[in-house]
């Protein structure tokens, strides 16, 4: 195995390189299908199509290559952040965040987001995946579905459990390896607090009111094993793929309300590419609504604004934008704790009220102090750990809207966190339970103080407004669904657009409980399932 590029012998990795270097010499007008965005879902997409031989897939990347250091160490994963790895987002200035303008990261190259990430592989509870199953109106996107898909593309390294894990699959996930003591002590504090543990977060945890359980992870011989990796890497040495890097799409073209293709950047050159089957749109919940805009296709007075041609007026593109909000607690280690592998290894999901029906707080364990920009000033220690709590079901939505019809130019981000003033209540609980927690007994060997908030520090709304951070699980801005503000149906099909579909985080009708990147593996696999089908691949 090689080190530096995982996923293959050196033999194969040459192939691969050998194969796409004639495929980019040999650039086609036209494929079968034009896959947009090799990001979490749009690299299990690509995959699925490619895996017919018959059929023609073209996969395109704004970012570059996932070779690199910082993307396959798992320790390195906070320095993407900022990096031309990094789209880089700031949203606009909240003022239910007393003003503040949070930075909002998502992944640019191969990978997209699972190149960058934490590598945390969360499935999602049932819940979300019987609502989706309810919006859509179709029992294929129920959580026994998407529960049959996991068990098909997993490829699972901890005990077995042929219920809910399978073996075979393309996704190598293994519970964290080695785990911190400071993971050893969150299992042992949430223990005590009567909060059950289990042996994976994946499976039947999911089906419950939480736990606390050792993470799931993406990696694989202690290097990040993405999405990108585990799904199109393997393939990449067949005639039918080509990836198209560092090229930007700029806009999908349209023949009336049929897709035909794509107009791309590539070194400065403008070019269309046409598509003889189907265009997809996986380029993330901030760029996709904002292709489908520059396409004309998103609500008609925006588009007027910016002198778009209306193709179809769907006025939910970009609106329903949705995120997990995270208020981080930070301790003080005793003596300094090096971050093993990611640096977080245990999650925790709870309710902080009995009668809901799935957990509605989320923690993830950071073995490295991670303050806002405000909090910082409470004082960050030179050793610590930090307690990510977030809200699992936010009310608060946001929207993605255009700021100009320049293809190269940022769309305005505006997540509206905690506008929804149901979202500061439970965000109240949500950090009692976190100093709760963080301040048990099981913490006292490795532990001197609470940092932040701070030992008597009260939890008032303005901690939460200083507190509040991005997850990194932005959706829901082209929600599935059969309502006048959905934008695509059960089949991910745009209404009204014949040939384009959407299928990344953006179709999600509400954030899933949990981390984002194994639901948009899922979207992939039923985008994959639907086109195969619709086209007798
Ligand atoms: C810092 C960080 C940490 C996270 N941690 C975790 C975690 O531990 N676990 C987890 O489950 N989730 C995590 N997430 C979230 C997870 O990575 C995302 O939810 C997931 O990657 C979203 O998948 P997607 O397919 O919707 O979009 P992405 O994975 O973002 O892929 C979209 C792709 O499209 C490309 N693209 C965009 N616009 C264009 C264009 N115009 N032309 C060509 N290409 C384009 C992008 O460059 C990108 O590669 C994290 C995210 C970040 C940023």
């Amino acid at each position: 195995m090689n080190q530096s590029v995982p996923g293959g012998s050196e033999e194969f990795n040459r192939r691969v390189r050998d194969n796409q270097t004639q495929r980019l010499s040999n650039l086609k007008p036209a494929y079968d299908f034009i896959v947009c965005g090799a990001g979490a879902s749009g690299s299990v997409i690509a995959r699925r199509l490619a895996e017919n031989a018959d059929c023609s897939v073209l996969l395109i990347e704004a970012g570059g290559s996932d070779e690199d250091e910082a993307v396959l160490n798992p320790a390195l994963w906070p320095t993407n952040l900022g990096s031309r790895r990094d789209w880089g987002f700031h949203a606009e200035p909240n003022p239910h965040l007393d003003g503040r303008a949070l930075p909002m990261s998502m992944g640019k190259g191969l990978g997209g987001g699972s190149s960058i990430n934490v590598m945390v592989w969360a499935r999602g509870h049932r819940a979300d995946w019987d609502y989706f199953a309810e919006q859509s109106g179709d029992a294929g996107w129920s959580y026994e579905a998407a529960l049959g898909i996991y068990r098909r593309i997993e490829n699972w390294q901890g005990a077995p459990d042929p219920h809910y894990r399978g073996s075979s699959g393309p996704v190598w996930v293994q519970p964290a390896q080695n785990p911190s003591p400071i993971a050893d002590a969150l299992l042992s504090a949430a223990g005590s607090l009567g909060i059950p543990r289990y042996d994976s977060p994946n499976g039947r945890m999911m089906e419950t009111a939480g736990g606390v359980a050792y993470a799931d992870m993406l990696v694989r011989d202690g290097r990040r094993n993405s999405l990108y990796r585990a799904y199109v890497h393997p393939v990449a040495d067949r005639p039918n793929l080509t990836i198209l890097t560092d090229t930007l799409v700029r806009r999908v073209l349209l023949d009336g309300a049929t897709a035909t293709g794509v107009e791309v950047e590539r070194g400065g050159e403008i070019l269309s590419i046409m598509a003889g089957s189907e265009v997809v749109l996986s380029t993330g919940a901030i760029n996709t609504p904002k292709l489908l805009m520059l396409s004309g296709i998103g609500d008609r007075s925006q588009l007027d604004r910016h002198g778009i041609p209306l193709a179809r007026h769907l006025p939910g593109v970009g609106r329903g934008l949705q995120d997990h909000v995270s208020f981080g607690c930070t301790w003080e280690y005793r003596q300094p704790i090096a971050p093993h592998t990611s640096g977080s290894e245990a999650t925790l999901y709870w309710k902080s009220r009995p009668e809901l029906e799935a957990p509605d707080l989320l923690f993830c364990q950071v073995e490295f102090p991670v303050p806002s920009e405000r909090t910082a000033a409470r004082g960050v220690p030179d050793h610590g750990w930090t307690m990510f709590a977030g809200l699992a079901q936010p009310y608060s939505r946001g929207e993605v809207r255009l700021r100009s019809a320049d293809p190269a130019a940022a769309p305005l981000v505006d997540p509206n966190m905690l506008s929804d003033p149901r979202d500061l209540e439970t965000a109240r609980a949500c950090v009692r339970l976190c100093r709760e927690i963080g301040n048990n007994a099981a913490f006292a060997p490795h532990v001197q103080r609470e940092a932040i908030p701070g030992v008597g520090a009260a939890i008032d709304d303005q901690f939460l407004r200083d507190a509040a951070v991005t997850y990194w699980h932005q959706c829901g801005t082209a929600r599935m669904g059969m309502d006048d503000l959905s934008v695509v149906d059960a089949s991910l099909a745009v209404h009204g657009i014949d040939r384009l579909r959407v299928a990344d985080g953006s179709i999600l009708p509400r954030v899933t409980t949990g981390n984002t990147q194994a639901p948009c593996a899922i979207v992939g696999e039923r985008a994959a399932e639907i086109l195969r089908r619709r086209h007798g691949l």
